[in-house]
């Protein structure tokens, strides 16, 4: 399984301890995920993550590629509500892309633990 990983700021520490619980799933994982989540992941957990941009600098839109040519079986993207982004657009077009390519998205932690459970045999 495939699987992209992304979280604003605000979400990091969200994101290190969601994947904190699901580690045996991750380690099965073929894991993507933005510059600076990739690198959190990698310090926190030792997970191997191939790291795209960090989401600012065209990460989100390097992540839509590969989900749009098939490349993702889901994606985890703990976005910041409660903070404006500058690269709101880019956050847009990964999100519509998973609309469009049918791909599962969680955007919260309480959606994330339902479709990790799941991929993890729960
Ligand atoms: O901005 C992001 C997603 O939109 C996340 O990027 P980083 O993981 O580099 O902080």
């Amino acid at each position: 399984m495939k699987l992209a990983l992304i979280a604003h700021d605000g979400k990091k520490d969200a994101m290190i301890a969601l994947a904190g619980d699901y580690l045996p799933l991750l380690r099965r994982c073929t894991l993507m995920a933005t510059g600076t989540t990739g690198t959190r992941l990698a310090a926190a957990h030792g997970l191997v993550v191939e790291r795209m941009l960090s989401g600012p600098m065209g990460g989100d839109l390097q992540i839509g590629a590969r989900l749009a040519a098939g490349d993702l079986d889901g994606v985890i993207f703990l976005r910041d509500p409660m903070t404006p982004q500058p690269h709101e657009p880019d956050i847009n077009a990964l999100v519509r892309a998973c609309d469009v390519h049918d791909v599962p998205c969680a955007t919260n932690v309480a959606t994330a633990r339902l479709l990790l459970a799941r991929w993890s045999g729960a």
